[in-house]
C-alpha cells in the first residue's frame, strides 16, 4: 500500500502568537520562519493575521522578500477575513500570495457574531475568492468554529462544504476552535466529510483545552486528514495548539501508513530559539523538548540501561538531537554516578566510589539534584580526606546582623573530646576562625594562618549551585590547601576548615 503523505502547516507566528503576553519582533519572526522551512522543513507556515499592525506588516514583508528569493513564497501564508477585499490588498502590498480565509464554520457564529444567513456569508466568500484570484492570490479556507458546527448545525457545514466543492479554494481548514472535540468525535467527524470529499484537501487545526491537541490531530489523520496545523511548544490562543513535536514523534512513530517531510533532528533547536524570542518558557517535563525527559533520575533505571537496554523505548533522545543524561542525587545511585564519570571520562575504585556516592546523597538531601559539572568537584572533595579523622565540627551557630558584630558558638569534638566556645569577628567565618582559635589554644596548638581565600562555582551552575570553597593555610613548618564543597559558602568554608583541622592534628 502507498503511503500517505501529510502536509505539515507550523502557525506558531499566527495561532502561536496569540498566546497571551506574546509579541515577535519582526526580526525573530523572519529568523523562526527561515528556521522553520530550512532547517525544521515543514510544508507550510502561517506568518501572521492581516491588517494588524504596521510592525506585522513590516515582519510580513520582510519573511516574503526573503521567501521569494528562496523559493518559499508559495509556502508562506496569512490569515485574512472576508472585509470586501482590504486583506488582500494588505496582504499583496507585503508580499504574500496565499490567503487563509477565515470563514464561519458553525451556524452560531454566523448568526450571532456576522448576523448573516448561509446564502449571505457564502456569496461574500465567493466574492473575495473570486477577486483574491484575480489577483494572482491563492485561498486555503479556515471554517472557524467547525467542531461545534459539527456538533449542533452539521446541515450548515455540509451545505457550506457542498458551496466551497464549486469554488476555486486549496486547502479547506476545520479548525477546532474552542478545543472541545474528543479523539473519537475528530475521528468520526473527519471521516465524515472526507468519505464525502474525497478529492478536497483538508487540514485538521486542534486545540489543546483538554490536553487532547495531539490525540485529536492524530485520529484525525486516521480519519483522512490531509494535513496539521501546529506549533512549536504548543503556543497558541488559550491552551494553544497541538505542540509541533510530540506530533511529529507520534506520527513517525505510530502512523506507518503516513509520511511527513518534517525533520525531527531541528525540532529541539526551533523550540529552544521560540522559548527565547516568545519567553514562554518550555516545562522541563515537556515531551521531546523539555529539559527532564531524556534524564534518567532513579539508579534502578541507568542499572537498566546498561543491561540490554531494559529503560530505553523507540523515543531515543539522538533522534531530536539530544542527549540522554543521568541525573545525580538523592535516588541516583553508582550506576548514574559510573554513566556521568564515564561521560567526564573518569574513573574511579570502587572504595572511592563508594565515598563519592555517599557525599552526593548528603548533598542532594539538601539541594536535590548535583550535576555532571559538579562531579569533578566532589571527587577532589572526597579524595582529599586521606587523614584518619580525629576532628569533628559537631555543631554552630551564626549570626548576621545589621550594626552588630557576626558572632558564632561553636561545638568541636577532638579525639574524643568535645569543646565549646563563643567568639565575635569581622564576618562570619573570621567570628568561626576565633572560636577555633580559642579552642585550640587549650590544647596549646596555634592554628595555621589562613593566606588566600577561593571561592568558585562549577562551570554553568546557577544560584542553587554547588560552591567550592579552597583555603590555603601556612603553619611554620608548610603550607597546604584544602577545600570544601556545599551548596552554601560559609558551609564550604567550614568543611575545608575542618579538613585542615584534621591535617594538623593528624
Ligand atoms: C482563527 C482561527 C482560524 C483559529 O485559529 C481557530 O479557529 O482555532
Amino acid at each position: 500500500m502507498s503511503k500517505k503523505h501529510i502536509e505539515i502547516m507550523d502557525t506558531t507566528l499566527r495561532d502561536g502568537e496569540q498566546t497571551s503576553g506574546v509579541s515577535f519582533s519582526a526580526s525573530e519572526k523572519l529568523t523562526i520562519a527561515k528556521l522553520l522551512l530550512e532547517e525544521l522543513k515543514v510544508d507550510r507556515i502561517e506568518i501572521a493575521s492581516a491588517r494588524v499592525s504596521e510592525g506585522e506588516f513590516q515582519a510580513v514583508k520582510n519573511i516574503t522578500n526573503w521567501a521569494s528569493e528562496n523559493d518559499y513564497l508559495d509556502h508562506v501564508e496569512v490569515l485574512t477575513f472576508v472585509d470586501n477585499g482590504i486583506s488582500i490588498d494588505w496582504m499583496i502590498e507585503a508580499g504574500a500570495k496565499v490567503q487563509n480565509l477565515l470563514t464561519k464554520g458553525s451556524l452560531n457564529h454566523l448568526t450571532y457574531q456576522l448576523k448573516k444567513t448561509p446564502n449571505q456569508h457564502f456569496s461574500d466568500i465567493k466574492e473575495n475568492i473570486a477577486l483574491a484570484k484575480s489577483k494572482g492570490i491563492e485561498t486555503n479556507i479556515y471554517l472557524e468554529d467547525w467542531s461545534n458546527g459539527m456538533r449542533n448545525s452539521k446541515d450548515y457545514v455540509f451545505e457550506f462544504l457542498e458551496f466551497l466543492a464549486t469554488q476555486p479554494v486549496k486547502r479547506v481548514m476545520l479548525p477546532d476552535t474552542l478545543g472541545v472535540l474528543t479523539p473519537s468525535e475528530s475521528y468520526e467527524f473527519i471521516k465524515e466529510i472526507k468519505d464525502k470529499y474525497p478529492n478536497t484537501h483538508f487540514d485538521f487545526h486542534t486545540h489543546n483545552d483538554y490536553d487532547l491537541g495531539v490525540s485529536n490531530a492524530i485520529e484525525g489523520i486516521k480519519a483522512g486528514a490531509d494535513g496539521l496545523h501546529l506549533t512549536i511548544n504548543g503556543m497558541g490562543e488559550r491552551a494553544g495548539n497541538a505542540p509541533m513535536a510530540s506530533t511529529i514523534a507520534v506520527i513517525n512513530d505510530y502512523l506507518p501508513d503516513v509520511t511527513i517531510n518534517a525533520n525531527e533532528k531541528a525540532l529541539y533547536t526551533v523550540s529552544k530559539l521560540v522559548e527565547n524570542f516568545s519567553g514562554i518558557l518550555i516545562p522541563a517535563n515537556k515531551p521531546i523538548v523539555g529539559a527532564n525527559v531524556f534524564t534518567q533520575t532513579a539508579g534502578i533505571h541507568a542499572d537498566g540501561d546498561n543491561k540490554n537496554n531494559l529503560y530505553f523505548s523507540d523515543l531515543m533522545p539522538e533522534r531530536f538531537g539530544r542527549k540522554r543524561q543521568y541525573a545525580l542525587g538523592k535516588s541516583s545511585g553508582k550506576a548514574n554516578i559510573q554513566k556521568n564519570l564515564q561521560e567526564l571520562g573518569l574513573q574511579l575504585n570502587d572504595d572511592a566510589l563508594k565515598k563519592v556516592t555517599q557525599r552526593i546523597i548528603e548533598l542532594g538531601d539538601k539541594k536535590q539534584v548535583v550535576t555532571k559539572e559538579d562531579l569533578p568537584y566532589i571527587i577532589s572533595d572526597v579524595l582529599d580526606r586521606t587523614y584518619e579523622e580525629k576532628v569533628t565540627v559537631n555543631n554552630y551557630v551564626l549570626t548576621h546582623s545589621k550594626g552588630l558584630k557576626p558572632s558564632t558558638t561553636v561545638s568541636i569534638t577532638i579525639e574524643g573530646e568535645t569543646f565549646e566556645e563563643n567568639a565575635q569577628g569581622d564576618g562570619q567565618f573570621d567570628a568561626f576562625m576565633n572560636a577555633l582559635r580559642s579552642i585550640f589554644k587549650k590544647k596549646k596548638m596555634v592554628l595555621p594562618a589562613l593566606i588566600d581565600y577561593a571561592v568558585r562555582i562549577p562551570p554553568g551552575s546557577n544560584s542553587d549551585a554547588l560552591c567550592e570553597t579552597i583555603i590555603t593555610w601556612k603553619s611554620d613548618t608548610k603550607e597546604f590547601k584544602t577545600r570544601g564543597l556545599d551548596s552554601d559558602q560559609t558551609v564550604s568554608a567550614i568543611i575545608a576548615t575542618e579538613k585542615m583541622l584534621n591535617i594538623i592534628t593528624n
